[in-house]
């Protein structure tokens, strides 16, 4: 399995909207992202079935890995791997159902009993957040720098950072113990293809 390090980029369906989902995602894995998070709150079956087939794709080409936010059985259908919050369903029957190789990560908040209970269930990642003010999530539970570094202290699995995560906050998320950071904002919200590419580049150096 490849080492879960680096940039971990999230999809948002408003600001990735009018046809450039398909290539700001191409620039953000030209960057460098290692994982990437197909996250649509839609009803729409038919889109969603698509978009993550054509998202599959490009991650294949780009050596990264794809993740399907609340949907086990999407990413079940695809051969992927799931995001599972609080409210989303057992990990532990996701696991049985995409088997022992898939990635499956799971919401900790700011709780370190919740990444207990996903380690034992079978998570791949932890993820903790949010660390910052988040305009994607804003009313997300707050964590802390030092609720990171306990994490980290405490648990071998790869630790994922979420949460109003910008270049200019992530080195310290990554010196205090992050894998991964995980990104909507700071790296989609972009007026160019071209300028996605660039700040995933930044990101991505960070893990150098
Ligand atoms: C990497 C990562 N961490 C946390 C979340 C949040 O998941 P959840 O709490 O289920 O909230 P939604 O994303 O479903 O709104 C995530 N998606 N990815
Ligand atoms: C989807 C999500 N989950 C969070 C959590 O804290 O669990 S914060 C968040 C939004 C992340 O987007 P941005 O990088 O734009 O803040
Ligand atoms: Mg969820």
């Amino acid at each position: 399995m490849k080492t879960l390090r680096g940039l971990y980029a999230i999809t948002d369906s408003q600001l990735l909207d009018g046809g450039r989902l398909l290539p700001y995602v191409e620039a953000a894995l030209r960057g460098g992202a290692k994982l990437l998070q197909y996250r649509d709150k839609s009803e729409d079956a038919a889109r969603r079935l698509r978009q993550a087939e054509a998202l599959r794709e490009l991650c294949l080409r780009h050596g990264a890995q794809l993740i399907i936010n609340d949907d086990a059985e999407l990413a079940a259908r695809l051969g992927v791997g799931v995001h599972l919050g609080q409210s989303d369903g057992s990990l532990a029957a996701a696991r049985a159902l995409l088997g022992r190789h898939a990635l499956l990560g799971a919401t900790c908040h700011a709780q370190l009993e919740l990444a207990e209970q996903a380690r034992q269930e079978g998570a791949s990642y932890i993820a903790f957040g949010r660390f910052f003010n988040s305009q994607t999530k804003p009313g997300a539970p707050a964590a802390t720098l030092e609720l990171l570094e306990q994490a980290r202290a405490r648990f071998r699995l790869p630790i994922v950072a979420i949460g109003g995560v910008t270049l200019d906050s992530a080195p310290e998320l990554v010196a205090r113990g992050a894998s991964m950071v995980a990104v909507i904002h700071a790296l989609f919200a972009a007026d160019s293809a071209a300028e996605v590419e660039r700040r995933a580049r930044a990101f991505s150096a960070l893990f150098d």
